[in-house]
């Protein structure tokens, strides 16, 4: 039975694991693991499902209802006798029989879940009840990508699990934070009281290729910024950090996560920590030296810092990430300006 890596009352007994649905075991038994990824047409989810097809081994199933993710991101897949693809909206119930559930679905760009706030914390709460009633049902381990943003406008620094966060209940960020954070409290509660096998990664602020281009956040903002010439717009004051883990070291840690044998949560995240002013002048300089340096108005509750300890990932998944921002940066570029069609200067 998984250990439970962190936080308060975890450690009461829980029930052992169900046993995987007869249907399971008889009619559709297969040795191949198989594979649901929630939300695996998106930025994250679709660079985790080319990792999961690389083992041929494995089956993946993914759904998106496509509100922020694209078919785009999987035409590599589409017609692969491993792989489906359903159109689904998690916060309708879903059968499917599979061993292992990712369950990243939600939108994850501080404008996109604000957007519509209401469907946003339905996909965090009975998205995350459906997913759990199917890991239920079918006897499926369950990982949950929960956030940095539980943490909040965090008074601890360097974050660790153990932090409870200062998070605003009724703010605009809400309908996430404390989404995740109700998403979280469910998958321990079936933990506790069903036994599901559970695994809870905390993600920090990640980038790389197949963000959307206009998906509002500050990598992917700056760098088409300064691929259209426009001014880098950093929101105010400009000293609030974040620190950015490219996509390929978040897949590899979600993945161990999901084989290991803690529950989490566990951060997982680059503890590179940069400004807003400092990351704005990195991409100027890699990217777009002419481009100037705006600062422009903020949006409410926005953290002032965030950076990950990383010190459980490192002891219990053996993991840390190895692409440092400054080799990140030019990977993304290279994707952003073959879709946005800008060629390098010779
Ligand atoms: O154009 C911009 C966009 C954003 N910013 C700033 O950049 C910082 C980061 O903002 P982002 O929108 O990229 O992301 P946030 O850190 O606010 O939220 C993210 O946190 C972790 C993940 O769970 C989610 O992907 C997302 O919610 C903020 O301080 C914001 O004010 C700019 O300075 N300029």
């Amino acid at each position: 039975m998984a250990t439970e890596a962190a936080n308060g009352n975890n450690d009461v007994v829980v029930k052992k694991p169900p046993t995987p649905s007869p249907l399971r075991n008889s009619k559709f038994f297969q040795s191949n693991l198989r594979i649901l990824v929630t939300g695996g047409a998106g930025f994250i989810g679709s660079h985790l499902v080319d990792k999961l097809m690389e083992n041929e081994k494995n089956e993946v199933i993914v759904v998106d209802n496509f509100f922020t993710g694209s078919k785009d991101n999987l035409k590599k897949w589409i017609g692969h006798p491993r792989f489906e693809l359903i159109r689904h909206d998690i916060t309708e119930p879903l059968l499917v029989e599979v061993d292992q559930i990712y369950h990243l679905a939600c939108p994850a760009s501080p404008i996109f879940y604000k957007h519509n706030p209401v469907k946003t914390i339905k996909t965090n709460v009975m998205g995350t009840m459906n997913m759990l009633g199917l890991a239920k049902r079918v006897g499926a381990r369950i990982l949950l990508t929960s956030t940095s943003e539980v943490y909040g406008d965090p008074l601890e620094h360097p974050q660790k699990e153990e932090y409870w966060g200062n998070v605003n209940p009724i703010g605009v960020r809400s309908c996430y934070d404390e989404g995740k954070r109700v998403a979280e409290t469910l998958m321990f509660d079936y933990h506790r009281q069903h036994g599901l096998e559970i695994r809870i990664a905390r993600i920090f602020n990640t980038y790389g290729p197949r963000m959307n281009i206009d998906d509002g956040r500050v990598v992917s903002n700056f760098i088409a910024q300064a691929l259209r010439g426009e001014s880098l717009t950093v929101q105010s004051p400009g000293t609030q950090t974040r620190s950015f883990c490219y996509v390929s070291d978040m897949v590899d840690g979600l993945i161990r996560l999901m084989e290991g044998d803690n529950t989490g949560p566990i951060n997982i995240g680059n503890p590179g920590e940069f400004t807003m002013m400092e990351l704005a002048e990195i991409v100027k300089e890699l990217i777009e030296p002419s481009v100037s340096i705006e600062v422009v108005e903020n949006t409410p509750d926005d953290p002032r810092q965030r950076k990950p300890d990383i010190s459980k990932a490192k002891q219990l998944l053996g993991w840390e990430p190895k692409i440092t921002l400054r080799q990140g940066l030019p990977l993304m570029e290279e994707d952003f300006r073959q879709r946005l069609g800008v060629h390098k200067k010779a």
